[in-house]
């Protein structure tokens, strides 16, 4: 690992958060290129597990936005997230969430949690419990970015299935673009300031996430390439 004061030295964009992306390499290319994303992309992805698993996912991640609005330093950070938390991921739940999974005859609570999805679900409690500010957006941020990266592949025509075609539409365009560049926003503004130590915890951190978003991905991807019944 390259410590961020050398790296800033050469590096052509040399923003803190563009040091977590680089040093996150190959899991940050292996996330944004994926298979299963492809799929999502060319209406072919078969959403079920995938999304009955999101969406523990996503109620970790509401926790972990709540943390956010609770240890931010500044009210001028609070104001974003919490408008998040409140517009976007509560619509989505109600919305997105529910139409899907009813479609796709699945129930909203699964059997069992997927390895990767308990793993995941650890490294949110595990930042929420820290109350860490920078390490909460680290996490916030992967989950987003990467996202947006997949998402923004996308190309007209959009799958006609809504389950393709929204859960790619609630990743792209301006909006989501914009709470991607707050949240880059917050490491750019915080990361340069931190201790190396601080600085190599948040890289850890990002590291993790950006790994268990390869591997929420691989376990789709298994998932649906099983025989139906
Ligand atoms: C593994 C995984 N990583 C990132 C996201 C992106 N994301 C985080 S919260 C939320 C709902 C509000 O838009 C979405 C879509 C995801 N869903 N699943």
């Amino acid at each position: 690992m390259i410590p961020f004061a050398q790296w800033r030295t050469t590096a052509s964009d040399p923003v803190f958060s563009e040091w977590l992306r680089s040093s996150s390499e190959p899991d940050w290319t292996a996330v944004v290129t994926h298979p299963f994303a492809a799929a999502i992309i060319r209406g072919e992805a078969d959403m079920r597990h995938y999304l009955v698993q999101d969406f523990q996912f996503v109620d970790a991640f509401t926790a972990l936005l709540g943390a956010a609005v609770a240890c931010a330093d500044s009210f001028e950070a609070r104001v974003p997230i919490g408008r998040f938390l409140g517009l976007t991921v509560t619509d989505t739940e109600r919305g997105y969430f529910h139409r899907a999974l009813a479609a796709l005859g699945a129930d909203l609570v699964p059997e069992m949690l997927e390895p990767v999805t308990v793993d995941f679900r650890a490294l949110m409690d595990e930042a929420r419990a820290g109350r860490r500010y920078a390490l909460i957006i680290a996490v916030l941020c992967v989950a987003e970015w990467t996202y947006l990266g997949w998402a923004s592949r996308a190309r007209d025509p959009l799958p006609e299935n809504f389950v393709h075609r929204e859960w790619i539409g609630l990743h792209d365009g301006p909006g989501f673009r914009a709470w991607v560049d707050f949240l880059r926003g917050e490491l750019d503004r915080l990361g340069p300031h931190l201790p190396d130590a601080e600085q190599s915890r948040v890289l850890d951190v990002f590291q993790r996430a950006t790994h268990l978003e390869r591997r929420f991905f691989d376990m789709a991807a298994e998932a649906s390439a099983l025989p139906r019944e």
